[in-house]
């Protein structure tokens, strides 16, 4: 069968028709049965000895735990809290297992995929994780041109169409998935579908779901279950773990793989377990929930605890003695023979896989749409910048500096250096803050979508870092803007693009700084704790509180990697190199010999005239601005050096930032 084909199958595994064998599925959201169904494949774990630690001491956590989950069918993994049940589904995902040692094998029909499984299964995972900015059909698009990228846009765009319809999501399809506790969502049963819908966007031979029913009200639950029914009647491999089923959900269910301290005490189809449970002399009451009597027998109950330890124990006895549990062996000798089908499947989920190009474009599409989206965090940047700028203009409020009419003097000097420096604190403040979060925020969708093979970490990074550029070069625009008109900067267009530029970068380099922050954070508030502690030296050590020469050798380097430090002198440059300010003087001998020191340097812009009528000032001398640059060291014709560092600042924190996520995000803590 040629690829093609195979996907005809699956695409065409949801069509008009119905099994008259099975089971009305009036409560499942409208998966209809194939006429077709597929081949499907089969899952196989052997011997699984899964040990993590505790209190430093190993901890046997699965105990050689074998089974097989065929394709067609529904498996309920059931047991009680800390049976086993999720470390069971992880470990034949390979997700979340980092810290724990693994022995035995999981193929899937006779091939061992190791973390290539990802591409042949699904995994609904219990929390249900998204960018609430898009609307449900925007997520599904978004997924199937990230999943089905070599299929054209109009076979995407059908898929959607096509699980919107099978999930019953149609009413909410154009709805704002929201951000539980931040904003208005959709309900629960709708994300739980839409959870599903994006997993079978791809039609996988194996889903994986994890409690899919926590949170739902019975309808729902019940709908959910019966859904992933429909999906095994057509052919898929569908695993579940469920917690407390009603008997009329665990009635949905094919077989069950009942766990009890880390051991199979049962795998079977789901109405012999009561055969089984007769036979240990732990039978099941008439009218009583068959799921619940199952997880009682087989739970550790509190003052009973040796006593019920043993009961497992023999319970397990029991199982491994079964004729179940020798199906269970020839179940799998059937499929020890590897199908090469399996590896193509692979191959082929691979290469539908989104190129780095799309993955770009769909990232930067996807968090520009949650930008755009998110007026009141959009409106907040805004506002405080221009509330900064604001601020700082009104308390060194000036008239527009004038040669003739309104020069700059002593006064000014300090005012206007004071503004400069207050604008690059709250610049870089206001610049850090806005991306320190990025990381910690946005840490649950990357983890879940970069180990799901959705993109790669770096494309990640770099549309995280794209999408705030726009802002980026506008807010130091609007912010120079109103310094000039309020605190009267010098007004030549050259010292604005020049203070415009290193504004930016500025922006750039503290940004690069928050993205650093925020991928070493764990947390919001670990973010928020650190950065002003991470920020504090590089203020420090950048020139204004301490002359460069008396930085301790020690923290020396501080100072090379401080933004302050190469933007305030640029800033400071730009503002003084072409201006200057009158002096008074009261004592014209004192103005001579001034002048004289200064070995002709203070004059008035205008050319030579008299000290004593400076820029229409009686009694003045004109200072050039290169003395106020003197007086902290400044050097003009450092100002491309200090945007060349500048920018190796902006690569670099950014650099760092991409190999601390690399790091967290490494394969051993999938
Ligand atoms: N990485 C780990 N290191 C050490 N012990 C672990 C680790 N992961 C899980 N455990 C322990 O293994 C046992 C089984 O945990 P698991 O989460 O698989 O149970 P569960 O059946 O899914 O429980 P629940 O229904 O409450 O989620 C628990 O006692 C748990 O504390």
């Amino acid at each position: 069968m040629g690829r093609d084909d195979q996907n005809e199958m699956k695409v065409g595994t949801v069509n008009n028709g119905f099994d008259a064998d099975e089971k009305s599925n009036e409560t499942s959201f409208g998966i209809e049965n194939s006429k077709s169904k597929k081949s499907g494949v089969q899952l196989d774990w052997k011997d699984l000895t899964v040990t993590g630690s505790e209190n430093e001491q190993p901890k046997t956590i699965l105990h050689s735990v074998s089974g097989c989950a065929k394709p067609g069918t529904l498996m309920a993994i059931m047991g009680s809290s800390g049976a086993g049940k999720s470390t069971l589904m992880n470990t034949l995902t390979r997700r979340n297992i980092n810290g724990l040692t693994i022995e035995g094998k999981v193929e899937v029909s006779g091939v061992s995929l190791g973390e290539d499984i990802s591409h042949i299964s699904a995994y609904i995972q219990q929390n249900d994780v998204f960018i609430g900015a898009l609307t449900v059909e925007e997520h599904l698009r978004f997924h199937a041109r990230l999943k089905l990228s070599k299929k054209s846009i109009k076979f995407q765009t059908e898929k959607v169409l096509e699980v919107i319809r099978i999930m019953g999501l149609q009413k909410c399809a154009q709805t704002v998935i929201g951000t539980p506790g931040l904003s208005k969502t959709i309900s629960g049963g709708e994300m739980k579908r839409l959870s599903i819908a994006s997993e079978i966007l791809v039609d996988p031979p194996i889903i994986f779901a994890d409690e899919p029913t926590s949170g739902l009200d019975s309808y729902l639950a019940s709908a959910v279950c019966q859904t992933l029914k429909d999906l095994a009647r057509n052919g898929t491999t569908v695993l579940c773990t469920i917690h407390q089923p009603s008997s009329e959900i665990f009635d949905i269910f094919d077989t069950l793989l009942l766990l009890s301290m880390g051991r199979c005490v049962f795998l079977g189809p789901k109405n012999e377990a009561k055969k089984f449970f007769e036979s240990t002399g732990n039978p099941c009451r008439e009218n009583y929930n068959p799921a619940d009597h199952y997880i009682w027998e087989t739970s550790v109950l509190e003052g009973k605890e040796e006593l019920s330890r043993n009961k497992i124990l023999k319970i397990w006895d029991s199982f491994n003695a079964s004729d179940w549990k020798k199906e269970v062996a020839a179940g799998q000798v059937e499929s020890i023979k590897s199908d090469p089908m399996v590896t193509d499947v692979v191959d082929e989920a691979k290469a539908n896989k989104a190129n780095w190009f799309v993955s770009f474009y769909m990232l930067l599409w996807r968090a520009l749409i949650s930008q755009y989206r998110d007026k009141s965090t959009a409106g907040m940047k805004f506002g405080q910048n221009i509330g900064t700028a604001i601020i700082v203009g009104l308390v060194y409020l000036r008239i527009p500096w004038n040669a003739n009419e309104n020069p700059y003097d002593k006064t000014d000097v300090f005012n206007i250096n004071g503004a400069i420096f207050s604008a690059v604190c709250s610049f870089s403040f206001a610049y850090l803050f806005l991306v320190v979060f990025s990381f910690p925020r946005m840490k649950v969708v990357l983890r879940r979508e970069y180990y799901d093979g959705l993109y790669p970490l770096f494309i990640a990074f770099l549309t995280e870092s794209a999408a705030g550029l726009p802002f980026l070069f506008a807010m130091p625009f609007l912010f120079l803007g109103i310094q000039y008109c309020m605190i009267g900067l010098f007004p030549s267009w050259s010292a604005f693009w020049a203070m415009y530029l290193t504004c930016i970068m500025i922006a750039l380099s503290a940004t690069g700084y928050g993205y650093m922050i925020s991928a070493l954070a764990p947390t919001i508030e670990a973010a928020n704790a650190i950065a002003p502690p991470l920020m504090v030296p590089l203020l420090l050590f950048g020139g204004f509180f301490l002359q460069s020469d008396s930085v301790p050798p020690w923290f020396i380097w501080l100072k090379y990697i401080s933004w302050f430090y190469y933007g305030a002198e640029n800033l400071y440059v730009a503002q003084w190199r072409e201006g200057g300010y009158c002096m008074e003087i009261s004592n014209p001998i004192q103005g001579f010999f001034q002048k004289f020191a200064r070995n002709g340097s203070a004059t008035c812009p205008d050319g030579p005239t008299s000290f004593d009528d400076c820029c229409g000032i009686e009694n003045s001398v004109f200072v050039e601005g290169s003395v106020v640059l003197e007086g902290f060291s400044y050097k003009e014709e450092y100002f491309w050096r200090n945007i060349g560092c500048l920018t190796c600042l902006a690569v670099g924190f950014r650099l760092v930032a991409y190999f601390i996520l690399a790091f967290k995000f490494r394969a051993a803590n999938r």
